[in-house]
């Protein structure tokens, strides 16, 4: 039997940092991926092609909405197939960063099919045995197909066959309004469906700020039909092909025909093929695998990181998650993952970015806290671009200290970066007007926030009365 210092199953975006950190420190890995591809579904089937979707629709709105405003008739109607051709190529061009050539030569051996515990320290792929000193599970998540009674006779898409379709729906129900659900939704309609939302939840954007979130979905439902507090329960196939759906809202049924069904309802994770109980690793009634702060699941030698864990699914986190196992696992330099810092963004136009607390938490928590918060219609470049629908708000502790940031605007997750850096050193929201921005940039949105803290301080307490005293004993 081959021995490993570690062996990952998965090949996603934690696996794949596992296996290039762990190897790069000369340690013997063996990586373990059931699908032809190294990548994931942030590759494959999540964040590229959804973010080169988003890319389309937006060129495809803009061209059709400012066309207009500049004279041009944009008409006629969008070719899925195409747009789904670029996604395609945007995946094939990413992919040559994650090619198993680029592991091998790093000195990983891959397995390709999928891993099953025979052991703590065992997995089988196929008809191969393999031992890890240490070992890292993976394996992520898929969509979650909800019980709806006709549903799988019926047919729907998720965002695992989304990107190959060609032919763009007229009616589009979309079931789930979380960010895939809101992402999605929005980049079909810019294509040209009439695209409907049933949300379980009685509220959109629940995890964000308030004043973002009433943006958001001020700005969502000009595009969008929205149910909130609805579920749909039944799809039957009409005599034309079409699907009705009956949808209950509280006491309330109704039906409704679309020509297709996107679900986006949440995430399950891919533990039913490892056989856990063979390694006495625990997983939840969801089959998510829980871990602690070094990310042991609760067999010390055996680690689980991004979806599968179950704590935030996010690309950049389970990469984080990644390299503080390859601290711990080979290195065996102790450290903890901190989920103080993260950042998420939300890629509807205009996009939302969030990092740390929003104002409802710090209001629930107890903290003495100020806001800051600057419409983009006061920042030049936003009204320049004739795209000033938005606002950012910075929230600090009485000290100044940055304990939240949010923005829903144009590029906000780009250019709110800079926020990110000062929260994670600890800087206060003073230091972040200290900087030069090249006018007319966006960032310079953070700084006209910033500043509403130095004119509160010049304007209010103490400072003004001795800067006068002092101006009047100067002259
Ligand atoms: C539509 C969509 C859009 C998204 N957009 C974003 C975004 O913009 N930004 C962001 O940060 N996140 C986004 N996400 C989330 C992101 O894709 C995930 O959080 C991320 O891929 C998780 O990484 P992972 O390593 O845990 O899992 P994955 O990247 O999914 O990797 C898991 C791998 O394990 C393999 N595997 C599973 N079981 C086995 C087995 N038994 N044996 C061997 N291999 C196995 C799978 O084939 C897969 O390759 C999006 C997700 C979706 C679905
Ligand atoms: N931009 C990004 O970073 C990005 C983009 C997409 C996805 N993701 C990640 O992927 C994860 C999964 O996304 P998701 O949108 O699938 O899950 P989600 O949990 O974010 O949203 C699912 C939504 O479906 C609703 N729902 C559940 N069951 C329902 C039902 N039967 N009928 C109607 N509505 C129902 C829920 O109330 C919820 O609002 C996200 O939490 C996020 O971490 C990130």
């Amino acid at each position: 039997m081959k021995k490993y210092d570690v062996v990952i199953i998965g090949g996603g975006a934690g696996g794949l940092t596992v296996a290039s950190g762990a190897s790069s420190l000369g340690a013997k890995v063996a990586l373990i991926e059931k699908e032809r591809h190294l990548g994931g579904d942030c590759l494959h089937v999540g964040c590229v092609p959804s973010k080169a979707f988003i890319q389309a629709s937006k060129d495809i709105y803009t061209a059709r909405s400012k066309g207009k405003e500049l004279g041009l008739d944009v008409s006629g109607s969008v070719d899925l197939g195409k747009v789904n051709e670029r996604v395609q190529q945007s995946i094939i061009a990413i992919q040559k960063h994650d090619s198993d050539e680029r592991f091998t030569s790093l000195g990983v051996d891959l397995y390709k099919g999928a891993g099953t515990f025979t052991s703590a320290n065992t997995v089988r792929v196929d008809d191969q045995e393999i031992y890890g000193k240490r070992i890292v599970i993976a394996t992520g998540s898929r969509p979650l197909i909800p019980p709806i009674e006709g549903l799988n006779d019926a047919g729907f898409w998720t965002n695992e066959n989304l990107f190959k379709q060609k032919e763009l729906p007229e009616n589009l129900l979309v079931v789930g309004g979380g960010a895939i659900g809101l992402e999605l939704s929005q980049a079909l309609s810019r294509l040209g469906s009439k695209v409907t939302i049933v949300e379980k939840g009685k509220k959109l954007l629940s995890t964000e700020d308030e004043s973002i979130q009433k943006a958001a979905v001020y700005i969502l439902e000009k595009e969008l039909t929205i149910h909130l507090n609805s579920e749909v329960k039944k799809v039957q196939i009409t005599s034309n092909g079409r699907k009705r759906v009956t949808i209950h809202k509280g006491n309330e049924h109704y039906t409704e025909e679309y020509d297709q069904i996107l679900l986006a309802v949440g995430r399950k994770p891919n533990s039913e093929r490892l056989n856990l109980n063979a390694a006495g690793v625990f997983q939840d009634e969801r089959g998510f695998i829980p871990t602690n702060e070094k990310l042991q699941t609760n067999v010390p030698h055996i680690f689980a990181i991004g979806d599968i864990n179950g704590k935030f699914a996010f690309t950049h986190v389970a990469g984080e998650e990644g390299k503080v196992v390859v601290q711990n696992a080979i290195l065996g330099v102790p450290k903890k993952m901190s989920y103080n810092h993260i950042p998420w963004n939300i890629y509807i136009q205009p996009e939302i970015f969030h990092v740390g607390m929003t104002e409802q938490q710090a209001r629930k928590f107890g903290i003495k806290f100020s806001v800051y918060e600057v419409p983009l219609t006061d920042v030049d470049r936003f009204i320049s671009d004739q795209e000033a629908d938005g606002l950012i708000k910075i929230i600090t502790d009485q000290n100044g200290k940055i304990i939240g940031a949010h923005a829903i605007g144009n590029g906000s997750g780009d250019w709110m970066q800079a926020v990110v850096f000062a929260m994670k050193k600890g800087r206060k929201i003073g230091d972040l007007s200290q900087m030069i921005y090249p006018y007319p940039n966006h960032a310079a949105a953070i700084k006209r926030t910033a500043d509403l803290y130095w004119r509160s301080k010049l304007f209010s307490g103490t400072i003004p009365k001795l800067t006068k005293k002092y101006i009047s004993w100067f002259r």
